[in-house]
């Protein structure tokens, strides 16, 4: 079963606080968009790789991919204002009508055997996500004063990447557009044209870098990594 992925990775990284896109932070030497790349680089399921960029940054995600021997890049595509704009931007450029992935960039800890599950739930569902169990209590609050204690046991902590039948996630794109709405990740809008969305039981070492202590949970799992 073969895919293609899109990966945004044209945001600021400001809650990074990193004064550059995160993405192009070293992690044992090499920036944070390589290891997640050369996830799908090394995945024989994968038959192309649309990187979602900020223009300015062009040519240094180019020198990179190159440096680092990324072949299965078909496109390299201007990113938007929000992410959902420039996930809409890189689903243009998909070639093959088939499954489609949409992984964070700053998700490098995703393993193949994952994908390859939510390829293959997707291809049955239309479309499939990865998601761990919550551990901790959620509250909703107003002004910083509880409102109420959300029921634990149906809660969800949802990452990437989301695996769609292209027509799809496509389609969920187009209206969403048209209707002016911006969700926080590519399953909602699924969700809000009425499709139906698998959960596919997640690791929790595929976190997202968004904060700087993330950086030392990352260093953590790398070496953890190297020695599992
Ligand atoms: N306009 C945007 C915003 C985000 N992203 C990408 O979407 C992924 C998830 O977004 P997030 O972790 O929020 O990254 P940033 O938007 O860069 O972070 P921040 O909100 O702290 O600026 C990242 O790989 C990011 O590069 C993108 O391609 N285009
Ligand atoms: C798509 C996502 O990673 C799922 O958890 C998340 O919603 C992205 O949020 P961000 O604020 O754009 O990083």
């Amino acid at each position: 079963m073969m895919y293609e992925v899109v990966i945004p990775a044209a945001g600021q990284g400001k809650r990074m606080k990193a004064g550059v896109n995160k993405q192009l932070i070293e992690l044992q030497n090499e920036p944070l968009i390589v290891h997640t790349l050369k996830v799908f680089e090394n995945d024989e399921w994968c038959r192309g790789i649309i990187v979602v960029i900020n223009e300015a940054e062009r040519t240094q995600f180019e020198q990179l991919f190159s440096r680092f021997h990324i072949k299965k890049i078909t496109a390299i595509v201007s990113g938007g204002k929000e992410r959902q704009h420039s996930v809409y931007n890189g689903l243009k450029a998909v070639k093959n009508g088939d499954i489609v992935l949409i992984h964070d960039g700053a998700r490098p800890f995703v393993t193949i055997e994952h994908i390859h599950e939510l390829v293959k739930e997707a291809k049955e569902h239309g479309a499939a996500i990865p998601a761990v169990r919550v551990k901790d209590t959620i509250k909703k609050a107003r002004d910083q004063f509880v409102e109420e204690t959300v029921e634990r046991s149906s809660l969800w902590a949802v990452q990437t990447p989301q695996a769609f039948h292209v027509s799809l996630v496509l389609r969920a794109h187009e209206q969403a557009q048209k209707d002016g709405y911006i969700g926080t990740d590519d399953a909602s809008l699924v969700e809000r044209i009425g499709g139906k969305v698998k959960i596919v039981e997640g690791d929790y070492r595929n976190i997202k870098l968004t904060t700087p202590d993330d950086l030392l949970f990352a260093e953590a799992i790398l070496s953890s990594w190297v020695i599992s």
